[in-house]
C-alpha cells in the first residue's frame, strides 16, 4: 500500500487503486535559479481524501505544494519541469490558465491573511470581482457555515477580518477559499500559527470538508497529520554531489500504515522522532 520516491519502486497496485486521483505528479522537479530542489517526484492524490505532506525542514514540502496551482510561478527564478496532471489536464501545459487554475485549486497559507476589510466582503471580494451571478449574501453565509464560522460572526458581519482571533481568521480564510467554489485546497501549515483549540477546530473542519474537497496539507505536526490525513507522503533531504541539500519524495502510503509500518528506515526514524 505504499511506494517510494523512484519510478522503479513505484507499487502499481497501490497506483491502480487511486484510479479515482485529481492530481497525478509524473516526474515533477522543481528548481530555484538552477538549484534543484525537489528531484522527481511521482504521486497521486486520491480524490476527496486528505493527504499530508510530512518531512523535515526544506526537504521540498512547500515547494511541491505550490506546484498543484503553480504558485511556483510567482516565485522568480523557480522553474518546474515534469508533468502534473490535473484531472487529466497537464496543468504546466502553456495554454492553461493559471488564474483559472488558482480558483479551482484553493489555497489557506500558514499565516491567517484576511483582506483588511469586513468579514462579509473577505467573502464577498472574490466571487463578486469573478462576475459571481448569485446571491452573494446566501453565499457568504453558506461559505462562513461550511468554515464553522457562521455562529460566530453572523452579528458582526461588518467588523474587520484582522479583528477576529487568530483561530477565527484562519477559518474566515478557509471560508474565503471555499467561496471560490474550489476543487481542491492546498493547505500550508494552517495550523502552525494557532493555538491548540483552533487548531482542533480548523482539523475538525478539515475532516468535514473532505467530504466535499480535497485536501493537500503540508504539516510539522505529525500528530495532526495522523489525526486528520486519510494519506500522508513523508519527504527528506539528501546531499547531491557538491554538497547542496535537495528534497525527495521517500515514501508514501496510506496514513495508518505510514504511522505503523512504513516502509523505509528514514521514514520510520522520522516518525519515531530519531531526527528532524
Ligand atoms: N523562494 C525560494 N527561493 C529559493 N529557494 C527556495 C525558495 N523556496 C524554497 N527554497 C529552497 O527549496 C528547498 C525546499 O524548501 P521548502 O520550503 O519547499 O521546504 P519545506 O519542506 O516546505 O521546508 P519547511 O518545513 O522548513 O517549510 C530548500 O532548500 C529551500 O531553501
Amino acid at each position: 500500500m505504499s511506494y517510494s520516491n523512484s519510478r522503479s519502486q513505484l507499487d502499481s497496485a497501490t497506483l491502480n487503486q487511486q484510479d479515482n486521483s485529481v492530481f497525478n505528479v509524473e516526474g515533477v522537479k522543481v528548481f530555484y535559479s538552477g538549484f534543484l530542489a525537489l528531484l522527481d517526484v511521482y504521486l497521486k492524490i486520491p480524490e476527496k481524501q486528505i493527504v499530508a505532506f510530512i518531512g523535515p525542514s526544506g526537504c521540498g514540502k512547500s515547494t511541491l505544494l505550490r506546484c498543484f496551482n503553480r504558485m511556483n510561478d510567482l516565485i522568480p527564478g523557480a522553474k518546474v519541469e515534469g508533468r502534473l496532471n490535473y484531472r487529466d489536464r497537464n496543468i504546466y501545459d502553456p495554454k492553461i490558465n493559471s488564474v483559472k487554475l488558482r480558483r479551482q485549486v484553493g489555497m489557506v497559507f500558514q499565516r491567517p491573511n484576511p483582506f483588511p476589510k469586513s468579514i462579509y466582503e473577505n467573502i464577498a471580494f472574490g466571487p463578486r470581482s469573478n462576475g459571481y451571478k448569485g446571491n452573494i449574501d446566501e453565499l457568504v453565509e453558506d461559505s462562513l457555515r461550511r468554515a464553522a464560522i457562521w455562529d460566530e460572526v453572523k452579528d458582526k458581519l461588518k467588523a474587520k477580518g484582522t479583528a477576529l482571533s487568530g483561530g477565527q481568521q484562519q477559518r474566515l480564510c478557509i471560508a474565503r477559499a471555499i467561496a471560490m467554489k474550489p476543487d481542491v485546497l492546498l493547505m500550508d501549515e494552517p495550523c502552525s500559527a494557532l493555538d491548540p483549540i483552533s487548531t482542533r477546530q480548523v482539523e475538525e473542519l478539515c475532516l468535514e470538508l473532505k467530504q466535499q474537497y480535497t485536501i493537500i496539507m503540508v504539516t510539522h505536526n505529525m500528530q495532526q497529520a495522523s489525526r486528520v490525513a486519510d494519506w500522508t507522503a513523508f519527504f527528506n533531504t539528501e546531499i547531491d554531489q557538491h554538497g547542496k541539500r535537495r528534497g525527495k519524495l521517500v515514501e508514501f502510503s496510506t496514513t495508518e500504515k505510514m504511522f505503523s509500518s512504513p516502509e523505509t528506515r528514514e521514514a520510520e526514524e522520522y516518525i519515531s522522532g530519531r531526527f528532524g
